[in-house]
């Protein structure tokens, strides 16, 4: 029962509280590491809570066999884990969300939404010889996800990162200096953009659990509305995959702010007209060499 209320002692290590408490762009970079633009990683849950919440995955997936009982599984990708909203986590998660998560994404991701995070989708994803070996290459369902190894002993399931995109060129190539593997470490989190293309290489050996929280704007552009009418609206057409702050990306053309790929394309843009700028001041010349 300890595990459904958030106690931060017991939960996190000392550094992560800390931080929080401090609630400085410092005092985060202070426990983070970037390896790779965007990218945070920063140790952050408590041996003790990992083991608490990998046995309490194992009694509801003992207790959903014995009766029988169908699950919805985390995504449409994973066969295996389970929605821990579903078991009674909501709550606890959606604190872990509001004041541990949303101090980080408010400071390291407002151009996302990060600044207005208001629902989640948490779960954990399991690993190993007889479940997922490996996860495809994907964008999340969320703005900013944060992804935590609980255990156990494995080998392999590096999380690979491909470059930030906008839902116009999620399919575009990836540049070399967007390419980021990562060893998962239990305890330890990473934080990123939900539009972060990455995928998990295959667990090769052990068993491997990790605990996500998708991290959602829904209410971004509507601060005139209260809170529940914006939910019923949302509920009402469409309960699970749609956000305002989406729904309204989708007017927008230039996301340069974020998407790797806007941003090579302004930047091809501007060297053009430097360019012409440039064909044009020499043609005043006579084209002399100057
Ligand atoms: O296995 C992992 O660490 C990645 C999981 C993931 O990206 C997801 O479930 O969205
Ligand atoms: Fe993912």
């Amino acid at each position: 029962k300890e595990l459904y209320n958030l106690h931060p002692s017991a939960f996190f290590m000392p550094s992560f509280v800390k931080a929080i408490n401090d609630n400085t762009e410092e005092s985060f970079r202070n426990i983070l590491s970037e390896p790779s633009p965007g990218i945070y990683t920063f140790s952050m849950l408590q041996p003790s809570f990992c083991e608490m919440l990998l046995d309490e995955v194992d009694n509801f997936e003992k207790w959903v066999n014995t009766i029988k009982f169908k699950i919805m599984r985390p995504n449409t990708m994973n066969k295996y884990g389970a929605v821990l909203d579903d078991f009674g986590l909501e709550a606890m998660l959606n604190k872990l969300m509001e004041e541990f998560i949303s101090p980080m994404a408010r400071v390291f991701y407002p151009e996302v939404g990060g600044s207005t995070l208001d629902s989640h989708h948490g779960f954990v994803v399991e690993y190993g010889k007889d479940k997922d070996v490996e996860l495809g290459f994907h964008v999340d369902d969320s703005e900013v996800t944060l992804n935590v190894c609980l255990g156990k002993d494995f080998s392999g399931g590096e999380l690979f990162f491909r470059g930030v995109r906008c839902d116009k060129h999620v399919n575009t190539e990836t540049q070399t200096e967007e390419i980021f593997d990562y060893s998962h470490v239990p305890g330890q989190a990473v934080l990123h953009r939900g539009r972060h293309r990455h995928g998990a290489l295959p667990t090769n050996s052990g068993h491997r659990i990790n605990m996500l929280l998708w991290c959602r704007s829904f209410l971004q552009f509507c601060p005139s509305y209260s809170k529940l009418k914006v939910c019923k609206a949302i509920t009402l057409y469409d309960p699970f995959y749609s956000s305002v702050f989406r729904e309204m990306r989708k007017f927008q053309k230039d996301f340069s702010s974020w998407c790797g790929e806007c941003q090579r394309e302004k930047k091809e843009r501007q060297h053009q007209s430097v360019v012409a700028a440039k064909m044009t001041f020499l043609k005043g010349y006579g084209g002399a060499n100057i």
